[in-house]
């Protein structure tokens, strides 16, 4: 029987204040995301894009300095319930952003099922700030605090549990612009971060190793939340927070493969692909390649 991946397209842009990474979605569709999966025979159920309430202008809560905050908790409940739906029926959920804040409702829905779930934040950021410490007001810079519980309650408390995630169980890889609050909840928690010093001392190859062995000690399921901002702009161009220095084409290829022969996964999302400041696709095109080595294409 072959493996089933379920695909659900978010096409969010309230997160930030960028336009045009809504159409993430239809350009990892539009670069051949379904055909490569399909290639490497896995049964694809492709369950469309959510339809997200778009304002007329931005909105701002007046309870907070959140940006369209309302409309996010919205999209985020329905991805949850989607997911949890997906994980029910032994479906893989491979989810394709919109921005960042669309981990919220991921790991919601996908928390559900696990005591221990391990999260792969592949990022340049942290997304780990709240009301209180951002720098923009942009939820896409928030959910990894949001999962930890830490945030607006509309926010924490999507499918009425919070938190979603245990900070031991977090890896950040990539890191290379931490606000002030983000270091310091990284120091208070004990989240494990290697940042691009720790990349560039230790090369990938380690990095991944260590990674693998800390989660699959303690961890029941792994999500990778891959931002293609972690990769460096000159091979991701396509990026709203682009940041330079950081994890090449190849170093990722290497990480999704390590990630395979692991077999720790249970669900995956690809975000932040912005067609509008892309150059030809090249951003979508680079996600759908990581997509096959991380769903085993090599040569054996
Ligand atoms: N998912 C992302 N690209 N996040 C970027 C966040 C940037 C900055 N730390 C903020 O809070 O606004
Ligand atoms: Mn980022
Ligand atoms: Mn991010």
């Amino acid at each position: 029987m072959k493996n089933k991946i379920s695909i659900i397209g978010v096409p969010m842009d309230l997160g930030q204040s960028r336009r045009g990474v809504d159409m993430g979605p239809s350009a990892m569709r539009y670069a051949g995301a379904i055909e490569k999966l399909e290639e490497l025979d896995y049964q694809i159920h492709d369950l469309g894009d959510i339809p997200i309430n778009r304002p007329d202008k931005p909105t701002t809560d007046n309870s907070s300095n959140l940006k369209n905050l309302a409309q996010v908790v919205e999209a985020n409940q329905k991805l949850a319930e989607m997911v949890d739906k997906e994980i029910e029926k032994r479906h893989f959920p491979l989810i394709f952003g919109g921005d960042h804040s669309i981990a919220i409702g991921s790991l919601a829905g996908i928390s559900k099922h696990y005591e221990n779930l391990g999260v792969i934040w592949y990022d340049a950021h942290g997304d780990l700030n709240s009301g209180e410490t951002s720098p923009s007001g942009n939820i896409h810079g928030m959910p990894l605090a949001v999962s930890l519980g830490i945030g607006h309650e509309k926010l924490t408390n999507i499918l009425g549990f919070a938190p979603k995630i245990k900070p031991e169980n977090i890896v950040i890889i990539g890191a290379r612009s931490l606000d002030p609050g983000e270091r310091e909840l990284i120091r208070d928690r004990g989240i494990k971060v290697y940042t691009m010093h720790e990349l560039d001392r230790m090369g990938m190859p380690k990095v991944m190793e260590e990674t693998i062995s800390y989660l699959k000690e303690r961890t029941d399921g792994v999500h990778l939340s891959l931002d293609l901002d972690g990769l460096d702009p000159s091979e991701a161009p396509g990026v709203g927070t682009p940041v330079i220095g950081g994890i090449t084409y190849r170093e990722s290829h290497l990480a999704m493969e390590m990630l395979e022969e692991s077999k720790l996964l249970t669900s995956a999302e690809f975000v932040e692909v912005n067609p509008i400041l892309d150059e030809k696709n090249k951003t979508a095109t680079v996600a759908v390649g990581l997509m096959g080595s991380l769903f085993g294409e090599k040569l054996k």
